[in-house]
């Protein structure tokens, strides 16, 4: 569960307001689709949910740890995958699976399971081996993902994930997040892909200019919209204002 309280967040002592009062609630169970026009605060915010940035104001609490007074226990049941796959380029793949499975505390069988099962997941086993300064965009954004996954977060965040990845990694991944969902997981993703906002997501949030303009169901942003077609409409006419 995710609880976004009065965030706030400016740049360049305050002359750009990333992210202005900003308040949001994810429950176990849902996917939350953030979307946004370019520059409007997704990665900002998403960056102070995951502890890498300082929030100016505001609190954000994770599963009843808050971010900033108990960054440990946040972090411990959260994954975040960023929307560069920036990875440690001298690892195999392997290693780095092997890496994060050390640093999150999952051993032993359990590893190997989760190991194989992704591998099998995300079409990478041929890769494993190789070094990771070898992979191309798609392949480093799936270890990242695989990573991601092998401690089975409780709140999993994604800067955009599906970009990057071929159509069946990308159903896979789709797939996988509806799983984790199910099982009492959350997921908090931001994307500019409306169709896939649409179709998967449980609630879907819009960010513009810093500010939350819109939050609820597909029904509930239909309501907003005097041309309740699809949500790239709906979108483009909240944004337009
Ligand atoms: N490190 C930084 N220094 C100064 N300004 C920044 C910095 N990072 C982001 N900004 C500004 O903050 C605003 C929000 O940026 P942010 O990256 O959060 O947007 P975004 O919604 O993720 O955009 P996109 O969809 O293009 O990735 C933009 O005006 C951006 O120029």
């Amino acid at each position: 569960m995710i609880e976004i309280s009065n965030l706030s967040k400016s740049y360049n002592n305050g002359a750009i307001k990333a992210v202005d009062e900003l308040n949001l609630e994810v429950k176990a169970g849902e996917i939350f689709g953030f979307l946004g026009p370019n520059g409007a605060g997704k990665t900002t915010t998403i960056k102070m949910m995951v502890g890498l940035l300082k929030p100016d104001n505001g609190t954000i609490t994770i599963n009843g740890h808050s971010v900033t007074e108990s960054p440990l226990a946040a972090k411990q049941s959260i994954s975040f995958v960023p929307d560069t796959p920036e990875v440690y380029e001298k690892l195999t793949g392997i290693e780095y699976l092997n890496f994060l499975g050390d640093a999150y505390g999952v051993s032993g069988e359990i590893r190997r399971e989760r190991i194989n099962a992704l591998l099998d997941l995300f079409e990478l086993k041929g890769a494993v081996s190789d070094l990771i300064q070898t992979y191309s965009h798609g392949m480093r954004q799936k270890i990242i993902l695989i990573g991601a996954l092998l401690h089975e977060p409780e709140v999993f965040i994604l800067d955009e994930p599906m970009v990057g990845l071929d159509p069946k990694s990308a159903n896979n991944l789709k797939n996988y997040m509806r799983e984790h969902c199910n099982k009492g997981n959350t997921v908090f993703f931001s994307t500019h892909v409306l169709e896939v906002a649409e179709k998967l997501c449980d609630r879907i949030g819009i960010i513009h200019k810093g500010k939350l303009i819109a939050c609820g169901t597909m029904a509930e942003l239909n309501n907003l919209s005097e041309d309740q077609e699809s949500l790239e409409k709906i979108f483009l006419e909240l944004t337009n204002k």
